[in-house]
């Protein structure tokens, strides 16, 4: 029998599976996420976590070859929404499922407008609204003080954990639900891993959070629940 999801689940995914031009990556992937938590992802080079990750916001869609099966379904405004049924937007699962990448990717432009940048593309016309969330979501990111008074500076020019910082508060303006952190430290020092690692531990009040990483030491100081993958499936 299927068992009930808990109040606390946020994420639900059943037997997935997933190849790239006929080579089959996730086989049988079964798991939930809890939500006001941080799941770890962790396990060897190569074996799909990324990829994983990716099924969650349907960021694959457009590699070519790809193919997908099983169910993901993920709790977005209190109700349990199939993020592959055809009354799912992609725009609207995009807002509630944000995603920061291994490398820190500013785009090349102020440090102001990378964080509106989303709330534009979004329709956003108040400015007034606008820049209240420019300073709420950088306060979050532990990052104002440090960049308030260069608001109009490239946003390449920071430091890498900074850029880093800036990218989650990019990631947090839409006021995403769920977020996807992959390898978000590995190029990163050791201060800087640890300011984002304080930062994701108080960000997990509010979100339900995943992270890929390589990093025992790493999982052991954050997780909340750890998922090991294997070649062709998980270890929960
Ligand atoms: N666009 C793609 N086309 C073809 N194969 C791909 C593509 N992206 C990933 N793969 C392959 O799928 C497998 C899983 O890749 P994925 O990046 O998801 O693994 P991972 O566990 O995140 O690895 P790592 O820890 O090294 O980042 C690898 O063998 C990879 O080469």
């Amino acid at each position: 029998m299927k068992p009930a999801m808990t109040d606390t689940t946020k994420i639900r995914v059943k037997r997935l599976g997933f190849s790239y031009r006929g080579r089959t990556v996730l086989n049988n992937v079964s798991l939930d996420c809890a939500d006001n938590a941080i799941t770890a992802l962790t396990g060897p080079s190569g074996v799909g976590k990324s990829t994983f990750l990716m099924t969650l916001n349907r960021l694959w869609e457009n590699i070519p070859e790809t193919e997908m099966t099983g169910t993901v379904v993920i709790k977005l405004q209190g109700v349990f929404r199939d993020v592959y049924a055809s009354s799912m937007p992609l725009t609207e699962l995009r807002k509630k499922v944000g995603m920061v990448f291994q490398t820190p990717n500013p785009l090349p432009m102020s440090i102001r407008r990378n964080i509106l940048f989303p709330l534009k593309i979004a329709g956003e016309k108040n400015s007034r609204f606008m820049e209240e969330r420019l300073e709420q979501v950088l306060t979050v990111a532990n990052l104002w003080n440090e960049v308030k008074d260069r608001l109009k500076d490239d946003a390449r020019t920071l430091s890498g954990g900074q850029q880093q910082r800036l990218c989650i508060a990019r990631a947090l303006v839409l006021e995403p639900e769920v977020l996807l952190l992959d390898e978000p430290t590995s190029s990163l020092d050791r201060a800087s891993t640890a300011v984002i690692e304080e930062l994701l531990i108080g960000l997990k009040e509010n979100l339900c959070i995943l992270v890929v990483s390589h990093y025992l030491e790493q999982v052991a100081r954050i997780a909340d629940q750890t998922v090991c993958f294997e070649t062709g499936g998980v270890l929960a």
